[in-house]
């Protein structure tokens, strides 16, 4: 048994030894070459001495009696055949044996395999081609058979299966199965449908008509031409003045007679006209049919670019480069326990005294070591409420009296109450762990994000474009920069710069410099400015409003594609379904990271929260996605409209309950014990993590490794974005003076589509957010429009234009008296 295995495993190593041999020959370039000249070789061979054979056939068919070998074998043959013995024994087996004239279509084949596979040019689909062969090869020698041709065209195979249809249908039968087959194979392989015969009779029609005149033009051109043969270029070539008289009527005449017909012509010659003007309609009802033609042949245009192309790559510009090796990243060395057995007996006596205080008896205790917390899994005895526990829970805590203890009555999905209690040996989450893991690498996340460890050691995975923005808060040393630098870091090892961008605010103007050396791979920016990194207010706000009208951009684009969202919108592209010429292009995931929203808030209100709120509730199907982090998340900062539109959320430590309470609307934050010590929220979950680390040398070495290779000319580069007039105070919005330019423009397209929304002044005026929303409250005020609905339009309270002249009028009246 053993021998059987022992040589079963060695034949197949020998066997995909060998095939490994085959795929490395047929990949090789040099044998690719050689194998396409031999058959374009032979293809040519062919051709020669099937030509040389129809001429000489019945002089060599005499020495070709005794067969194909025998004739090779005997010096006493000759043969008139320009290629030889070779020649006409091949020729004789192949017109005379098999496929008669038909035979030509075999070196016709071999030479288009020959140049696609040595020269990769591509004629036609050698797959299609080769059915088409093989019908006709069998097809024409019976047709011809059928004709009574000389024997020598149709073959031996044409005879053979005439006299096999003959027996079988009869003659007319075999007639009919042959004009009928030759419809079927034309009707199936080249979809020749009634409609297009139709279609196709029609347009040689006039073509038809046009060669009459076209000959009897060509034959007075040869005339012209023959006496004067070297005159033609100097015609075509050089504007000449001086030209003779007889060479200009062939392209100029009808000029000056178009100009001067109507006062000279006859009936006859209006008659004539008018059947030159039916005819042109006759050629345009054509050329609409040719139209529905050309579309068709465009898309299998398509079809034929994406066989012979492949798929579109929009890592191409950029093909050489590497993603960064994780050696990059440091190994942390570290002693592998972060609890000790003794620690761990300590800690759960410890609990469970304190709730036998409170008279909680426990029926099972559970301990989960993570890498800084150790969680305590409590099973409590029959009869005891959890409400109770979780009325107790502040109590419990102090009992326990330590740093960072979390309890959490019920476990969600459980039934049991979890009891954290920081471990005194805490481990650090080391990156590099995070990006080797298996499910790091293996991840088909869009963009995926290893956040570190939960309590249980698992990797904590998150695709940010189904967060798809992410809130972060912390006070400040709790790790928010280093969570940052995490998310940022994980993109990184992913992601080609063709698949994301990001756009990075830092107001501190420390954190995030690092990341200058990447600008040229990885950064999007507005087109006049020249750090790529965001310090300053202003042009926070304009790279908001900026990104605004990318969204607005992609969103035309994608309806134009007629797709969802981002991923179906390039997965149509890289399939090479729409087309460039239209604007199409790839669109990158674009991540906008503000580093401190709390100082953007403070500065600049409204003009930043608007732009924001209207991104993340709108961004997500256009792979804008936007993570911002905060040191005071209080609810001035954090407002109610950007919480609802930021459902995962990540807290670091913070100072206080309420702090806790904005950012997870859950306490608990309060108590985590800082250094990435984090909760983190996707919707109703909350989880404990502890955030990887990744240290600023680390990211300096992985943004150095990147920054050294070879980069796009400039940054990805942002709409355009004209600063709006009258920044810096909203005028009065009643007052017509203050009003902006725009607001009359503003006023009559509301009117006209009777929809009072911002989004249509926004398209149809090319406006920014803010400004629209600043027209439409001037709007507002002046009582075209209705107040704010909600999601809903606005009501537009003017029926029609007139009455909106009338109203302006009137008001502009008042407003000088
Ligand atoms: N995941 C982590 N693992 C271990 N230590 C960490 C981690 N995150 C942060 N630390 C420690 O905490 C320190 C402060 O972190 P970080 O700079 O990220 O804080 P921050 O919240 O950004 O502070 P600030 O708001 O003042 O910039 C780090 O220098 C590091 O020593």
């Amino acid at each position: 048994m053993a021998k059987k295995k022992k040589t079963s495993t060695e034949t197949k190593k020998k066997t995909s030894n060998s095939l490994a041999a085959i795929r490395g020959f047929l990949k090789n370039k040099t044998n690719h070459t050689v194998f396409g000249i031999v058959l374009i070789f032979i293809a040519v061979f062919l051709f020669g001495a099937f030509t040389s054979y129809l001429f000489n056939w019945q002089a060599d068919q005499s020495n070709l009696r005794g067969g194909f070998f025998e004739l090779l074998g005997r010096d006493d043959y000759k043969v008139k055949n320009i290629l030889g013995k070779l020649g006409a024994a091949i020729s004789h087996q192949f017109i005379y044996n098999w496929f008669g004239v038909a035979a030509y279509l075999t070196p016709w084949f071999l030479l288009l395999a020959g140049l696609r596979i040595s020269m990769h040019l591509k004629l036609t689909s050698l797959t299609k081609h080769l059915g088409i062969i093989v019908f006709l090869l069998i097809w024409i020698p019976a047709a011809i058979a059928y004709t009574g041709l000389p024997s020598v065209m149709a073959g031996g195979s044409g005879y053979y299966n005439l006299e096999w249809l003959s027996s079988l249908a009869g003659p007319f039968g075999t007639g009919a199965i042959l004009v009928f087959s030759m419809l079927i194979f034309l009707a199936v392989r080249f979809k020749w449908t009634p409609e297009r015969l139709n279609a196709f009779i029609a347009r040689l029609r006039p073509t038809r008509a046009e060669e009459t005149e076209g000959d009897s033009w060509k034959d007075s051109t040869k005339a012209e031409a023959v006496p004067t043969p070297e005159s033609e270029p100097e015609i075509i070539n050089e504007v000449s003045f001086d030209e003779p008289e007889e060479n200009k009527p062939i392209e100029e005449t009808p000029e000056p007679e178009i100009e001067h017909e109507p006062l000279i012509i006859d009936q006859n010659e209006t008659k004539e006209e008018e059947e030159t003007q039916e005819e042109l309609h006759d050629t345009e009802d054509l050329e609409i049919e040719k139209a529905e033609v050309e579309e068709e042949v465009s898309e299998s245009e398509l079809n034929r670019k994406l066989k012979e192309f492949g798929e579109y790559d929009p890592k191409l510009d950029l093909s050489k480069f590497k993603l960064p090796p994780i050696d990059l990243l440091r190994e942390f060395k570290q002693s592998g326990v972060s609890i000790n057995q003794e620690e761990l007996e300590e800690n759960k006596n410890k609990i469970v005294e304190t709730l036998n205080n409170y008279k909680i008896e426990i029926s099972k205790i559970k301990a989960t070591i993570g890498p800084t917390v150790t969680l305590y899994e409590i099973v409590p005895a029959a009869g005891v409420r959890i409400s109770k526990i979780k009325n107790l829970e502040d109590d419990i805590a102090l009992s326990l009296a330590a740093l960072g203890i979390r309890i959490i009555a019920p476990i969600p999905g459980k039934g049991t109450i979890g009891i954290e209690v920081p471990n005194t040996n805490p481990q650090v989450v080391a990156m590099r762990n995070m990006i080797k893991s298996e499910k790091f690498q293996s991840t088909d996340m869009e963009l995926p994000i290893a956040f570190g460890k939960t309590i249980s050691n698992e990797t904590l995975m998150a695709d940010l474009t189904k967060m798809p923005h992410l809130l972060m808060a912390g006070a400040t040393g709790q790790g928010k920069s280093v969570g940052l630098n995490v998310i940022l870091t994980s993109i990184l090892y992913k992601k080609h710069p063709s698949q994301v961008k990001f756009i990075l605010v830092d107001p501190k103007k420390v954190e995030l410099t690092l990341f200058n050396k990447i600008e040229r791979h990885y950064l999007a920016k507005l087109p006049d400015s020249e750090e790529a990194i965001i310090t300053d207010t202003t042009k926070v706000i304009h790279t908001l409003n900026s990104l605004c009208i990318e969204m607005d951009n992609r969103y035309d684009l994608l309806k134009d594609a007629m797709v969802r969202n981002i991923k179906e919108y390039n997965h149509k592209f890289v399939q090479r379904k729409l087309n460039p010429e239209n604007g199409h292009k790839y669109l990158p995931y674009i991540v906008l990271v503000i580093d401190e929203f709390a100082d953007l808030i403070m500065t600049a209100g409204k003009e930043v929260e608007t732009p924001i709120a209207r991104l993340a509730q709108l961004a997500r199907a256009i792979g804008i996605h936007l993570i911002v982090a905060t040191q005071r998340p209080s609810v001035n900062v954090i407002t109610g409209i950007i919480k609802a539109n930021f459902p995962a959320r990540i807290a670091f430590r913070v100072t206080s309950k309420i702090d806790s309470r904005t950012i997870l609307d859950a306490g608990g934050a309060e108590q985590l014990i800082g250094k990435g010590d984090m909760l983190y929220s996707s919707g109703s979950d909350l989880i404990r993590i502890q955030c990887a680390f990744v240290d600023t040398p680390e990211v300096e070495e992985i943004t150095d490794y990147i920054g050294n290779q070879k980069a796009y000319p400039e940054a990805y580069l942002l709409p355009e974005y004209v600063g709006e007039e009258g920044e810096g105070g909203i005028p009065d919005a009643g007052d017509p003076a203050d009003r902006d330019a725009l607001f009359v423009d503003a006023a009559r397209v509301i009117v006209i589509h009777q929809q009072g929304s911002t989004s249509l002044l926004q398209r149809k005026l090319k406006l920014g957010y803010n400004r629209a929303g600043r027209i439409v409250d001037q709007l507002e005020a002046a009582g075209i429009i209705g107040p704010f609905e909600g999601s809903k339009a606005r009501q537009v309270l003017i029926p029609d234009e007139m009455s909106l002249e009338q109203l302006l009028k009137n008001e502009q009246e008042k407003y000088n008296s």
